[in-house]
């Protein structure tokens, strides 16, 4: 079994003594893991049995992070409050769709004095918000100060066995992000801080949508041409959100941008790039069945969040009034039914125009 890297001789001094890690899927144990590296002692809270007992008795997720070794100082339990009790750290990690459920089942336990920190990337179907805006709606005022989210290129397999990653800490409150920083950091895993909360968020939501896309036209056999067309247009559309949403176009070029948008649209393994993947090898039909979140899925229990968030980004593009073509295409193949070589050569005979306008004196992206 493979174990992770990093020792307390790598890592960044920090004051943090407890850990609490509320959610048991490949991220949250792959981020307990890294942060027991560091001699932290973790509470892992899972929702399944089978995960808690995994980890206790084999130190090791079977469910979700088959393969990887975990530290003896990772404790799961099924217990919330238990996970909790005296951490000084709080890591969100659970998928987007059930966070709102999930702080009106458990918030009267949560620690307000602490750090809240969410790694969660997605945007929510209805409310067509953001998990630090589901946080911020969900949560009484006193625990707003103390939210944070990390975003960045990031593939839990990866983490799992140490191998060296860079990811940005978002915070209204600068100290926050710096807490969490220096709780996080090795020599391997660098941490960066930043005070762009939605764009980080909105990066880490729409690379996902966007991943699924570069999957499909690699499906296709489209090559690596088409691929970083997809990518660099791609990224155009997620300056143009991020940037209405009240984001900053600077944040596009960073870890959460376009570190994770490179990452996730060029590696199967990315659960959104092997849906892409997948929907070229599969009838649409039985590939609904089968992705995560749209259906009877029980074989495999990972989660591609992009396949929701690609109605969201629909939805939220609409609302705003922004040209997003490659998600609406996602949106159109994954929620419409339209197929799939349809909608990748709708994107082709679009009309022809520049690639940047002036705005404002400055040059921005085309629209289309
Ligand atoms: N896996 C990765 O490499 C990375 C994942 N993330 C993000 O982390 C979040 C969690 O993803 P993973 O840990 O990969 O999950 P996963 O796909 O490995 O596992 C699914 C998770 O969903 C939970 N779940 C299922 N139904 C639920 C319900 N009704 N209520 C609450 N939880 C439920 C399961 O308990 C499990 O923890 C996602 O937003 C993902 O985008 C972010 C960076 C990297
Ligand atoms: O967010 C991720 C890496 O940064 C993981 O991507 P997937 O959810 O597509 O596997």
């Amino acid at each position: 079994m493979a174990s992770a890297g990093g020792s307390m001789k790598e890592a960044a001094k920090t004051s943090v003594r407890k850990v609490a890690v509320l959610g048991g899927g490949a991220f949250g144990t792959a981020m307990a893991n890294h942060v027991a590296s560091k001699g932290i002692l973790v509470s892992l809270w899972a929702r399944e049995d089978e995960v808690v007992h995994s980890v206790n008795s084999k130190h090791e997720n079977s469910t979700f992070l088959a393969g990887v070794l975990l530290s003896e100082k990772i404790v799961a339990t099924s217990s919330v409050a238990e996970a909790v009790s005296e951490a000084e750290l709080l890591f969100l990690i659970i998928p987007t769709p059930f966070i709102a459920k999930w702080l009106e089942q458990n918030q009267t336990v949560l620690p307000w004095q602490v750090p809240l920190v969410c790694f969660s990337k997605g945007i929510e179907q209805q409310s067509l918000r953001t998990p630090y805006e589901i946080l911020v709606d969900e949560l009484p005022g006193k625990y707003h100060a103390k939210l944070a989210v990390v975003s960045g290129p990031s593939f839990a397999k990866e983490i799992g066995v140490g191998l060296p990653t860079s990811v940005a800490c978002a915070a209204q409150d600068l100290e926050v992000a710096k807490q969490v920083q220096l709780a996080l950091a090795t020599r391997n895993f660098r941490v960066y801080t930043a005070a762009d909360v939605i764009g980080a968020e909105l990066c880490g939501a729409l690379k996902n949508v966007l991943a699924i896309a570069c999957g499909a036209s690699d499906g296709f056999g489209f090559g690596a041409n088409a691929r970083a067309a997809l990518i660099t247009r791609g990224l155009a559309e997620m300056t143009r959100l991020v940037v209405k949403k009240g984001g900053k176009a600077s944040t596009i070029t960073g870890l959460a941008g376009v570190g994770d948008l490179v990452l996730t649209c060029s590696s199967s393994l990315s659960r959104n790039y092997s849906v892409g993947q997948a929907m070229v090898a599969r009838s649409l039909p039985e590939h609904k069945r089968q992705v995560p979140g749209t259906g009877n899925f029980n074989q495999d229990l990972a989660v591609a969040e992009g396949v929701k968030t690609s109605l969201a980004v629909h939805l939220l593009a609409e609302r705003l009034g922004v040209e997003m073509p490659i998600c609406e295409s996602v949106y159109e193949v994954i929620h419409k039914g339209v197929d799939i070589k349809t909608a990748l050569r709708k994107l082709q005979d679009r009309p022809l125009r520049a690639e940047h306008d002036e705005y404002q004196g400055t040059w921005v992206w085309s629209a289309l």
